[in-house]
């Protein structure tokens, strides 16, 4: 037997970039490096320039992804002081919809001098918000022409996505819009530059590119009646040759290989996408187990043997998350920021106090009041909508709701409802998805937030009424970025022929919580009220909500040209 083999994942977030080298035969991690990024979120002034950019706007320097690869990297493999030629494999994943406009040579527009200085040149990042009037427009008039993919998204493509990016381009940069060989998501771009292959990644162009795996992209008569600019954009500026999620994308050209400190021809994975990546390191390859990835958000992920429509999901894939199955997604758009929220706004001294006094965090000791309350016995009860509603009623003019507050009610047991309301919400998708056809079982739960709270865990669990099973890594996604490495070399160079075979040996679960029947039979009680305030309020009984946000908005024009005066 020869040198044990390794494989490194590189998690690409908003911030950094992580490069984890793991062993192959266990998965385990064994080496972790963050890069943070440079020029990090551009969102105020162009890098080197005296440009302003607009509100929304949040774009990122792909120079800072390359140099994720030459420092992280090589950064492992010293802390790790393994030979580099036991590394079989690499794999990234990114955020997502994370795109740039791409020249003929391969280079970002951004990279050349003559386009620098133009902001539509450099990466849009995935919260760029600033392609809402183009996705208004876009939904509007797929909604009209009867698009039957709107049905695959939810019934809404987001303004995050390719489509609203590239048009906004078109809208104000054409010339950016002409110049732009190719646009591409930055996942597929960094593979680019690793392989010197263009080779686009199924979970992408399906989740965020408006592809389907049969019927290809929405028809050109589409585009055309977006703007007749549009009219080519699939055959001129997107590739059709779409490879599935598992697949090897090419080796490791040499002068990445030198620079990253590799062997040349080191197998690397398709691109993926940070979320994706971690279902399976959560040890998740097969239909009926709900992957919740937790933490400032929860995104929902399953896999299903047949393509169903399922109300306000984010979008199912075919090849999405796994070769072989339908990858869906769905989404709560506020979690742990809400927590985050309530801790900063609605704590009062004396609890701040008392946590410091014992030298713990103030979450641990809401966490400590509030567990000794049974479900039911605050009497409140909340929506959980403080960043709008991403699933099942995709509307982010969606507001808060505590109902039932008395004089008697404590801080606590407010943090309390905020973690049922959210967990009603995720029992809200899992309901969804099980009406629609698409059967869930159990869940298992990955991300910072599965793993610093046991009675949010908890709760979850009997709120929904199923087991939830926790990854033990903490990387996940940068975990399954390297079991995708891993595949892609093969089982012939040390790694693995599929990925069923890498979550089998790579992947293991930390802790188990079991729902408890008791608790169980009181959440069934209180969620029952959950989904009339759910559908009172978001269904269009009473729009108060959004009434009050037009109120809000008008207000703040009166005041603002009160103080212009
Ligand atoms: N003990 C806790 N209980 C509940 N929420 C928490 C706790 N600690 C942190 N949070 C919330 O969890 C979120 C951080 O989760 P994490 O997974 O680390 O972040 P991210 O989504 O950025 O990866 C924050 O919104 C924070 O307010
Ligand atoms: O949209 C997706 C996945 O579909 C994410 O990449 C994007 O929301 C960014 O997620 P993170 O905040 O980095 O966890």
């Amino acid at each position: 037997m020869g040198n044990k083999k390794y494989s490194i994942g590189i998690d690409y977030g908003t911030q950094s970039g992580r490069a984890m080298l793991v062993e192959v035969e266990t998965g385990k991690e064994i080496a972790t490096a963050v890069v943070p990024y440079a020029d990090g979120v551009i969102d105020k002034q162009l890098p080197g320039t005296a440009i302003q950019l607009e509100h929304d706007w949040a774009l990122q320097n792909p120079e800072d992804y390359l140099d994720v690869l030459y420092q992280a990297v090589p950064q492992v493999l010293k802390d790790s002081q393994i030979d580099s030629a036991d590394v079989i494999g690499l794999g990234i994943d990114f955020t997502a919809c994370t795109m740039l406009p791409v020249a003929k040579d391969g280079r970002a527009l951004c990279q050349l001098p003559e386009y620098r200085n133009n902001p539509h040149a450099w990466v849009k990042l995935w919260k760029h918000h600033a392609a809402q009037d183009e996705a208004n427009s876009l939904n509007r008039i797929a909604a009209s022409r009867g698009e039957t993919f709107l049905a695959r998204y939810g019934g809404k493509i987001s303004s995050e996505w390719i489509i609203p990016k590239i048009w906004q381009i078109l809208d104000e940069a054409p010339e950016i819009y002409e110049a732009a060989d190719r646009f591409m998501e930055a996942t597929d771009w960094v593979t680019m530059q690793m392989t010197g292959i263009d080779v686009r990644n199924s979970c992408t162009a399906g989740y965020k590119a408006i592809w389907h795996k049969k019927d290809g992209y929405p028809g050109k008569d589409f585009f055309k009646a977006l703007d007749p600019r549009l009219e080519n954009l699939v055959a001129e500026k997107l590739s059709s040759d779409i490879i599935a999620i598992g697949s090897k994308a090419g080796g490791l050209i040499s002068g990445m290989a030198k620079q990253m400190g590799l062997k040349a021809g080191t197998a690397v994975a398709v691109g993926n996408v940070d979320a994706h990546a971690a279902v399976p390191a959560a040890g998740v390859v097969t239909p009926g187990k709900m992957v919740m990835s937790m933490g400032t958000s929860i995104c929902h992920l399953v896999l299903g043997e047949e393509e169903k429509n399922v109300d306000g999901m984010c979008g199912v894939v075919e090849d999405g998350i796994v070769g072989g199955y339908f990858g869906y997604e769905a989404g709560q758009s506020a979690v742990g920021d809400i927590f985050e929220w309530f801790v900063a706004n609605c704590v009062p001294g004396s609890y701040f106090a008392q946590a410091s006094e014992r030298n713990i965090n103030i979450h641990h000791l809401l966490e400590e009041k509030a567990s000794k309350f049974v479900p039911g016995e605050s009497g409140l009860l909340a929506l959980d909508w403080w960043n709008g509603n991403r699933s099942v009623l995709v509307d982010t003019n969606l507001t808060g709701v505590l109902l039932g507050a008395t004089l008697l009610t404590k801080p606590e047991e407010i943090y309390r409802a905020l973690i049922e309301a959210t967990a009603f919400g995720t029992n809200m998708i899992v309901e969804t998805f099980i009406n629609a056809g698409v059967p869930i079982e159990q869940l298992y739960a990955c991300g910072g937030l599965s793993q610093k709270n046991n009675m949010l865990m908890q709760i979850y669990a009997d709120a929904t009424g199923l087991e939830i099973r926790v990854a033990t890594s903490l990387q996940t996604p940068a975990l399954g970025a390297a079991m995708f490495g891993a595949v892609a070399a093969g089982k012939e160079a040390g790694g693995y022929d599929t990925i069923f075979d890498a979550a089998a040996k790579m992947t293991s679960i930390k802790q188990v919580y079991t729902p408890n029947p008791e608790n169980v039979a009181r959440y069934k009680k209180l969620y029952a009220e959950y989904k009339i305030l759910h559908d009172y309020f978001g269904r269009g009984a009473n729009d108060v909500m959004k009434r009050l946000k037009e109120i809000k908005k008008n207000t703040k024009v009166i005041k603002s040209k009160m103080l212009e005066k």
